[in-house]
């Protein structure tokens, strides 16, 4: 039988900050933040303030940057930035037990396979989070839009653990989804990402500013073909109709920073190599050409 009574959130910035929060709050279960840095001294010292629709409050948390000072967790949030994932697997390696399952909440498409060839498809689950949070300051964690996590199984089956993880999201009172295509439903997100954390983090804008020039917009579009036929390869179809579905929705999104924007805002190491290096991966292993993709890469690493 699957309990998920001890939590532990593996990177508790803005995502595992914000979710790990509203568990330890709102439901029974045992948190565990791992943490570094400032972050982490803070969250010692003071606990995790979260700030969010609901106001102001602040959440005694057990942190640690070392995962094996926690109990043996039954679920992991792995909600680190997409190059730390490498680093963060073999950190949480010695405490994955039999019963340990693993979410992550990560976005890209190659997290999920990297975590399920360590630990095997038997201790991974696939999700995404819609959300804008952010780290504003050490220790606090910010919710200023959307908020939902969709998660679900390859085949689409209604498995124990994944209702059991909806269970735990619905106590915490975060808005929860079960996908019957994870897969899909991941490639439209990574299509989002690539589009608009790209350009929002070489233009240096807010998503609604994207387009406010027509060139902006031809631009997302041109981006959006370009995936479309390297998710084709792939086996996904993304059809005309949600490109335009991407653009749309995003035009009204006024002020929304995209979690690379707040990157590179912060000096941060910005997360491209997951987004748009992994299409001219793609690209290279199915000798295909996306100059548009190409050239929004070769300013990110200019710009990093
Ligand atoms: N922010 C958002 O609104 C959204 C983000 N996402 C995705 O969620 C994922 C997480 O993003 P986000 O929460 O913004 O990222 P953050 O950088 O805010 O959070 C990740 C946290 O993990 C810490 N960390 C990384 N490696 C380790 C380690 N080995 N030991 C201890 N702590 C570690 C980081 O520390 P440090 O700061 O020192 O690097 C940071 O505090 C990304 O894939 C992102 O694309 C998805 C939807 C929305
Ligand atoms: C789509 C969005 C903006 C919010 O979930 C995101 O994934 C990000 O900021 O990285």
């Amino acid at each position: 039988m699957i309990d998920f009574q001890h939590i532990m959130v593996m990177g508790a910035g803005a995502v595992g900050g914000y979710f790990g929060g509203c568990i330890a709050e709102k439901t029974e279960s045992e948190v565990t933040l791992i943490a570094r840095g400032a972050h982490l001294e803070a969250l010692k010292r003071n606990g995790l303030t979260i700030r969010d629709k609901e106001g102001d409050r602040t959440v005694k948390v057990r942190a640690f940057n070392d995962p094996t000072r926690a109990d043996v967790p039954d679920l992991i949030l792995f909600t680190v930035k997409s190059y730390d994932t490498e680093t963060a697997i073999k950190q949480i390696e010695p405490v994955v037990s039999e019963r340990t399952q693993i979410l992550t909440l990560q976005n890209g498409i190659e997290n999920y396979p990297q975590l399920v060839q360590f630990f095997g498809t038997g201790h991974v689950m696939q999700g995404f989070c819609k959300i804008g949070a952010g780290v504003p300051e050490a220790g606090v964690v910010t919710h200023k839009a959307f908020g939902s996590i969709t998660l679900g199984e390859q085949d689409g089956m209604l498995t124990e653990r994944i209702t059991e993880a909806e269970l735990l999201f619905q106590k915490a009172q975060i808005p929860v989804r079960i996908s019957k295509n994870i897969t899909r439903e991941v490639w439209l997100k990574f299509t989002w990402n690539c589009i608009l954390n790209m350009l929002t983090a070489i233009a240096d804008v807010t998503v609604d500013k994207i387009f406010e020039q027509k060139e902006g917009e031809q631009l997302s579009y041109r981006l959006f073909e370009e995936i479309q036929i390297i998710a084709a390869e792939e086996g996904v179809a993304l059809t005309d109709e949600d490109g335009q579905n991407i653009i749309e929705s995003s035009r009204e999104l006024k002020g929304f920073e995209t979690s690379t924007y707040q990157d590179r805002q912060k000096g941060k190491k910005m997360e491209y190599e997951a987004f748009t290096g992994a299409l001219v991966r793609l690209a290279e292993k199915h000798n295909l050409s996306i100059p548009h993709n190409q050239t929004i890469y070769a300013l990110l690493k200019v710009i990093d």
